[in-house]
């Protein structure tokens, strides 16, 4: 507390705080100050002031420095440790100018009466100063904080979010204001749920909350938060969002990818249609999962796992089909996540499953990584069209003249972070839109007409169709505006002291923007709630970040990375599905019964699997032409 109060005189901003909090509190820190010898006590007030305030800003500054190259805690902890003798020496002093005022008060006192020295009263001046600088620090300082419904002690408002969070969410904005302040846990987080607040988030101050919280699930299971979406903005991170814009999600390798994508897609209406032939009914939630995940696994190392009739599914397909289903199963809320200082009791023993999931995920990496390694040496020669993304990081690897060296770990990370964020998105966006197609057949109607008109039905429509297909692509942002598959996007964090919609948002405090009530506001969108895509034709609105209204793959510097990729496989797909399939419900189930109830998870998905009736839409010669057998 001593410390703290110090620090504020010494050095005033929002940032300075977190920094000077994680030092008081490291175990190392305070230890070497008790090694260091006492001050002199000759040593003025003035002198010591002046050498902590340099130590104290040389400290300062390199831990900055950590920050904007976006490290890890980990490595935040290693470097500090280097720098540990001025940590300690701060300390030291710190102790210690309480030391020397004390001393400064009672030479004051004993001066009182006799003559006063320049020394006494110079002291007594600076003494007034520092308590009115504590004082005003303390009770001058008040901050204007968001509103919020009340919370409970310790916990705060965790008990209140239940299985939707951004549902909670929504009906609290309707109540508190389209900005509220809460406590997960220890975390104090605001949340904002209009298109100005998000506009202020993600664009006005996107620099300063452009970073991500230290999440304890991901120390485990994303190699300590190394992952793109996981770790803290700073150099790093852009090195690394860098590296998956240019190499991997380019608008040359997407287009080069067209191939992966064309296939994947007849293989699953092969699939479906046989599936459903005779009237069976289909589990189009399995389908749809399968087939991002098989062009996931292909764009980015050559792999497919999933596909009961082909040949080529790669060697341990079980075991990677078993991952994404415990992936799929864990809960990553544990009292651990919110309150760190309960993490040694591994209440439920959440922590071990975690443990035993990393284990089994890392031995799927590494023998990815393995496999991309040629027991010669070699490697597949750097520009080669045919470099898949985990080639391209052990490029970078090999490459010794790049700033930060990329690890085995970094690069296992790198491989989760695709494989999750793509396909739990892309499939549970896709599974959406059709179950809004099954409760509306007008519009489901409309989109197939569309189809026909600008296609034909003697051919399957084409990635390429796709500019020409307004309706499909207006029934897509539907789809976004209403069930965005991460309604809260990913939580942001600030790194200073910022104000957003007036209100002081403290350094260090949780970020997020609610897409999901943005996307429902009656206020912005006529008959909200309704399903209606024809809003979007001839509306400038789009999904790119530009509109703070529609934001389903978030805006600014954290905007997701794959958005072109995300896009068209759920254009493309819905595409191919709505033109070589006829889709019925199951009998007696009515338009009006289908289930639209939400689950959250990795993204938010649908509480029932979709199961429906599939036929063939086209002639016979059209699949055959395109290689598949109906
Ligand atoms: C329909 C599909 C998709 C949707 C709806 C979606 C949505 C999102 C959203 C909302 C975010 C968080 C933005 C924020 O925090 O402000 C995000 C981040 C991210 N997405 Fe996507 N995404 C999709 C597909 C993809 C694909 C195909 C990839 C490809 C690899 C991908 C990779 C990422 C990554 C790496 C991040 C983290 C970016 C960062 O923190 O810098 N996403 N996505």
């Amino acid at each position: 507390m001593r410390y703290i109060l110090l620090h504020r005189f010494i050095s005033i901003k929002g940032t300075d705080m977190e920094y000077a909090s994680i030092l008081y509190n490291s175990k190392r820190f305070r230890e070497g100050s008790r090694r260091l010898p006492k001050p002199k006590r000759t040593q003025s007030l003035f002198q010591l002031l002046s050498e902590v305030r340099g130590r104290h800003l040389a400290l300062l500054q390199a831990e900055r420095l950590e920050y904007r190259r976006g490290n890890t805690e980990s490595e935040r902890r290693s470097e500090r440790e280097t720098r540990y003798s001025i940590a300690s020496y701060t300390t030291y002093a710190m102790e210690n100018i309480m030391e020397a005022t004390r001393r400064s008060v009672l030479d004051l006192m004993s001066a009182a009466g006799t003559t006063m020295s320049q020394y006494t009263v110079a002291t007594a001046c600076i003494v007034i100063l520092v308590g009115m600088l504590i004082l005003k620090s303390v009770l001058g300082n008040k901050l204007r904080l968001p509103p919020g419904p009340r919370g409970l002690p310790m916990i705060g408002h965790l008990h209140l979010l239940g299985t939707a969070p951004h549902q909670t969410l929504l009906a609290m904005s309707q109540k508190h204001g389209h900005i509220i302040r809460l406590n997960f846990g220890v975390y104090p987080t605001v949340v904002v749920s209009s298109p100005d607040l998000a506009r202020e988030v993600l664009k006005t101050q996107d620099q300063h909350l452009a970073s991500r919280p230290t999440f304890e699930s991901g120390k485990i299971l994303a190699y300590d938060n190394q992952s793109t979406s996981l770790r803290p903005y700073g150099d790093k991170w852009r090195m690394m969002r860098k590296i998956m814009s240019t190499e991997l999600l380019s608008g040359k390798r997407i287009e080069q990818s067209q191939k992966i994508r064309t296939e994947e897609l007849r293989n699953t209406v092969e699939d479906i249609l046989s599936d459903g032939h005779n009237g069976q009914l289909v589990d189009i939630d399995a389908k749809l999962t399968a087939l991002v995940l098989n062009q996931t696994t292909r764009f980015n190392f050559r792999r497919r796992y999933y596909g009961t009739k082909r040949t080529d599914v790669a060697e341990g397909a079980e075991a990677f089909q078993d991952l994404v289903k415990v992936i799929g199963g864990t809960s990553f809320f544990f009292p651990g996540e919110f309150f760190p200082f309960l993490k040694f009791l591994d209440l439920g023993g959440v922590e071990k499953k975690m443990r035993k999931l990393a284990h089994q995920a890392d031995v799927f990496y590494s023998s990815i990584l393995a496999s991309h390694r040629n027991p010669d040496g070699s490697y597949i020669p750097k520009d080669s069209v045919d470099m898949d993304f985990v080639d391209v990081l052990l490029a970078f690897q090999r490459d010794n003249t790049n700033e930060f060296f990329i690890s085995d770990d970094q690069i296992k990370a790198s491989i989760q972070d695709v494989i999750i964020a793509s396909s739990s998105t892309s499939s549970a966006s896709m599974i959406w839109g059709l179950a809004e197609l099954m409760r509306n057949p007008g519009v489901l109607k409309k989109a197939q007409q569309e189809l026909d008109e600008v296609v034909g039905r003697e051919r399957v429509v084409e990635e390429g169709d796709l500019a020409r297909l307004p309706y499909l692509r207006a029934m897509v942002k539907e789809t976004f505006r209403l069930h965005p598959v991460l309604p809260l996007l990913l939580p942001h964090q600030s790194d200073v002291d910022v104000k957003i919609g007036g209100y002081d948002i403290p350094a260090g405090t949780r970020v997020m923007v609610n897409t999901y009530a943005i996307g429902r506001d009656p206020s912005i969108w006529k008959s909200a709630l309704d399903f209606t895509p024809e809003r979007f034709l001839g509306s400038s609105i789009d999904v790119k970040g530009q509109n703070f209204e529609l934001l389903p793959f978030g805006a600014g510097r954290r905007m997701c990375v794959g958005f072109n990729l995300g896009l068209v496989t759920v254009e493309y797909g819905l595409a191919q599905i709505l033109h070589c399939c006829d889709l019925q419900l199951p009998e007696g189930i009515s338009p009006k019964d289908v289930n639209m109830d939400e689950q959250s998870g990795a993204s938010v998905t649908r509480t029932q699997t979709l199961m429906l009736r599939v036929s063939p839409r086209l002639p016979p010669h059209v699949y055959a032409k395109a290689g598949m057998q109906i």
